[in-house]
């Protein structure tokens, strides 16, 4: 929590101590300054915007609703006008991000919520580097995913110059960054696709737990942890790495993947842990444990077969088996409501980040996308590949080293 936020919690508490609620209940002018809101911890979390070495929003415990959004550079539009719009941009997360109104304009939505946890991710797509002239800059990395045998992408869903990620503890506060960062592209850009998600909310359960997905299952439990000792060389560009400009980014791979629940559902308890390879009560392998053991990929069952079955989901996506190749998946479920054919629009906007796709993702759904059991309960439909900078420093904005090289 920064000191704005501990301040405006802490003064906040002290004002209704002493009497707070009866200076509310007389009203304040609206030429007065407003106190600020009575706000819980959950309202108050606040995550700094610049000054790390990396972006906010990737290992930043994921928040209860997400939006995802890409734009498209205005046709004319070009660097000047992208560079102008990321400080826009930048200085507008960083006020949303301390829970501060972003100017006269603020449309108020957040006014009572505090920052909750806001954090804006930026990122840059293929596309955005013919658009702005900066071809030459443009990392190899970003080159365009091969296509999977299994994909069914829809391309008005797909791709996109520049990519932004909002995630929130509330989704006012969401909603509120959402809608500053659509004014201010204002003519430099336009969305070309707008994605909702959630996770369960923080404070459901007693002490964090491991979210469940669409499916009903735990994700997210083999996930690289911060604490591992190659877990930066995994998931950011060194500092020393190539393009100069990424140094402490990441890049990240967003796939809408929707679930196929109504055949989901068909399966038994049994069988479904059998398409993961984890029980799905508390996401313990099936080799045996609790969900933090490690899975023991070798171990047979009285029937002489592998207990993770040869086709599991999380046997086929572990680096282990894919010469250590790993990424960190921070996903948001969504729901669209009921398709036409009557079966829900619902799954995961699966994102995940590392310090090179090939490295990461591509292999990984290669090995998946051959024999992965879960293949026939899940659709790809929407893909993207984004370039996200490392963390801007005090007064800088977000792709400054890119677009001002
Ligand atoms: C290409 C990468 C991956 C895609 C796409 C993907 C889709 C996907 N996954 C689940 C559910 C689970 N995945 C789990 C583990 C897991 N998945 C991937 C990669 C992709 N998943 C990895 C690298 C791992 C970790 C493997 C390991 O090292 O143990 C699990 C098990 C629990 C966990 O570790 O999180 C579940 C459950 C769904 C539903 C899905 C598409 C909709
Ligand atoms: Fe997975």
């Amino acid at each position: 929590m920064s000191d704005i936020s501990r301040r405006r919690l802490l003064g906040t508490a002290g004002a209704v101590g002493a009497g707070g609620l009866v200076i509310g209940a007389a009203g304040y002018s609206a030429a007065e300054s407003d106190p600020p809101a009575p706000l819980t911890a959950l309202g108050s979390t606040d995550v700094a915007f610049d000054g790390g070495a990396h972006q906010a929003g990737i290992t930043t415990p994921v928040q209860s609703t997400g939006h995802l959004v890409a734009f498209d550079l205005a046709p004319g539009a070009g660097r000047t006008q992208a560079a102008a719009l990321l400080r826009r941009w930048s200085a507008s997360a960083q006020k949303m991000m301390a829970g501060r109104p972003v100017g006269d304009a603020d449309t108020e939505i957040a006014l009572d919520a505090g920052p909750s946890s806001l954090t804006v991710t930026f990122g840059f797509g293929h596309s955005f580097f013919d658009r702005t002239d900066l071809t030459a800059q443009r990392p190899a990395q970003l080159d365009p995913l091969p296509d999977f045998s299994s994909d069914q992408l829809d391309a008005k869903r797909s791709g996109g110059d520049l990519w932004v990620q909002i995630g929130a503890n509330d989704p006012l506060v969401a909603f509120h960054a959402l809608r500053q960062l659509q004014k201010d592209a204002g003519a430099a850009a336009r969305v070309r696709w707008q994605m909702n998600g959630f996770n369960r909310a923080p404070g459901a359960t007693a002490s964090p737990k491991t979210a469940r997905n669409l499916m009903g299952q735990i994700d997210g439990t083999g996930n690289p942890k911060p604490s591992e000792k190659d877990f930066d060389r995994r998931i950011f560009v060194p500092v020393s790495g190539q393009p100069a400009w990424m140094a402490g980014g990441s890049y990240a791979v967003v796939r809408r993947i929707r679930m196929l629940l109504d055949d989901w559902e068909q399966l038994s308890t049994h069988r479904q842990e059998q398409v993961i390879g984890r029980r799905k009560k508390d996401g313990a392998p099936l080799s045996g444990g609790t969900e933090t053991t490690d899975m023991d990929l070798d171990k047979l069952g009285a029937d002489g077969k592998p207990l993770i079955p040869a086709d599991a989901h999380a046997r086929i996506s572990a680096p282990e088996q894919n010469g250590g190749a790993a990424l960190l998946r921070r996903p948001f479920s969504y729901h669209d409501g009921i398709s036409a054919d009557g079966t829900p629009d619902a799954g995961l906007l699966f994102v995940c980040w590392q310090a090179d796709p090939l490295r990461g993702f591509v292999p990984v759904q290669r090995k998946l996308d051959r024999g992965d059991a879960l293949s026939a309960f899940v659709r790809h439909e929407s893909s993207g590949l984004f370039a996200v900078p490392g963390g801007p420093k005090a007064g800088e904005y977000v792709g400054q080293r890119l677009l001002e090289s």
